[in-house]
């Protein structure tokens, strides 16, 4: 890992949340971060809000000024709406007149009602965020990061699986719940299915780990990667803080998932700058034409995923895959090297070889194989063939 060091930083603090105010950070800068400019700087802090030079937390909600925090999300919002970003951050209608506690608690009305079910996943996901924080400063995480197993390459497993069966190569979703499909396996054991999805020949795994939505947890992803399953992971969040970053690595990910239509271009570069440091793969997420050039305007990218569930209306529709490939777009994505993974809805033999000709090279598979009695049998039926390493090899 790339060696930190550390530098003393003091800020004009009007886009710093209220709980950051009259602090001078101590926080680590990596050499490719100090050459960033202000605003990935200022984000950065963001991300090192919560924590005073000795480590302690320094957020909680008896300190946190609702009024400037509002501000603040605000104006984040409005930086994002200018790149076509129409996910909120936080309820817009102001701060309320006292503190009523995390966002199940605010009284809703028009304005401060989430517009569908991802901007409501972020506002919960923020709440939750804070409150995690404060229960696991970065410095301890920092800690657990430099102590954990090295991660494994995610991005060499899609291409030695696509090497090994000229069909795309598979990331198998171990989740049990969606909010759009409900549950979708009562007898739900991670580790029972990650081995089963090994075993049907997936390159990779996808572990929810989000509670609400999805009745995941980081203790299934810790508990697949303590039972010795060979297959690197992907922390399938929702990601609106550095933090999160720190703590899926912690919990031993060796990927974590971006999604374009709720972070804005700064914290992309910034948070890939992360993954990038600690050791992470990251896989970022487009639905649209929009954010699909967002996304090729940033360098480093090695992984775009394209969803064809629309996250703000749940509609599934395969042909996005192909949509956002075709012309210049698909051009630039050869050019660049980047490996395109065809995301949600896939069902069929039918299905994985039209977004192959389309031009992926990897697909993230949910549904149609956690439903499968045996999900091995469940990746063959998929593929319309065996696709396992022979044990030989295996
Ligand atoms: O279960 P499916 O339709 O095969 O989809 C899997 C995966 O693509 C999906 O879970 C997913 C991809 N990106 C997301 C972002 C948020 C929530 C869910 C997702």
């Amino acid at each position: 890992m790339e060696n930190l060091m550390c530098c003393d930083v003091s800020f004009n603090f009007n886009s710093i949340p209220s709980s950051s105010l009259n602090h001078t950070f101590r926080f680590p800068v990596s050499s490719t971060l100090t050459n960033n400019n202000h605003r990935s700087c200022l984000s950065f802090v963001r991300a090192h809000q919560s924590e005073a030079s000795d480590g302690s937390a320094i957020d909680g909600d008896s300190k946190v000024d609702t009024n400037k925090e509002w501000k603040v999300r605000n104006s984040q919002d409005e930086i994002a709406a200018t790149q076509g970003i129409r996910i909120r951050r936080r309820p817009p209608t102001g701060p309320p007149l006292h503190y009523v506690g995390p966002f199940e608690f605010r009284l809703q009305n028009e304005g401060n009602t989430p517009r569908n079910i991802l901007e409501e996943i972020v506002w919960n996901k923020d709440v939750e965020v804070a409150q995690l924080r404060g229960k696991k400063p970065l410095f301890s995480l920092k800690k657990a990061v430099d102590n954990a197993p090295p991660p494994r390459d995610f991005i060499g497993a899609l291409k030695a699986s696509y090497l090994r069966t000229g069909m795309p190569a598979l990331i198998a979703e171990v989740k049990k719940a969606s909010p759009s499909r409900g549950v979708l396996r009562e007898d739900f054991d991670p580790v029972e299915i990650a081995k089963a999805y090994k075993n049907g020949g997936a390159a990779c795994l996808s572990v929810s780990t989000d509670q609400k939505y999805f009745q995941g947890s980081y203790e299934n992803l810790e508990a697949i990667r303590n039972a010795g399953v060979k297959c690197p992971l992907l922390c399938k969040e929702f990601i609106v803080d550095a933090w999160q970053l720190y703590y899926a690595r912690a919990k031993g990910a060796d990927a974590v998932s971006l999604i374009a239509a709720i972070l804005p271009d700064l914290d992309i570069k910034y948070m890939t700058k992360i993954c990038k440091m600690i050791g992470l793969t990251v896989l970022v997420e487009v639905q649209d034409e929009n954010e699909m050039d967002r996304i090729l305007g940033i360098d480093g990218i090695e992984l775009i995923g394209i969803n064809n569930r629309n996250l703000e209306t749940f509609e599934v529709d395969i042909s996005n895959t192909k949509k956002l490939l075709e012309g210049e777009r698909g051009e630039k994505i050869r050019q660049k090297d980047i490996i395109v993974v065809g995301e949600s809805g896939l069902f069929t033999p039918a299905d994985v070889a039209y977004v192959q000709e389309a031009g992926v090279k990897a697909i993230l598979v949910g549904e149609s194989i956690v439903k499968q009695k045996d999900p091995t049998k469940g990746i063959a039926e998929l593929f319309g063939k065996d696709i396992s390493v022979p044990t030989a090899l295996a």
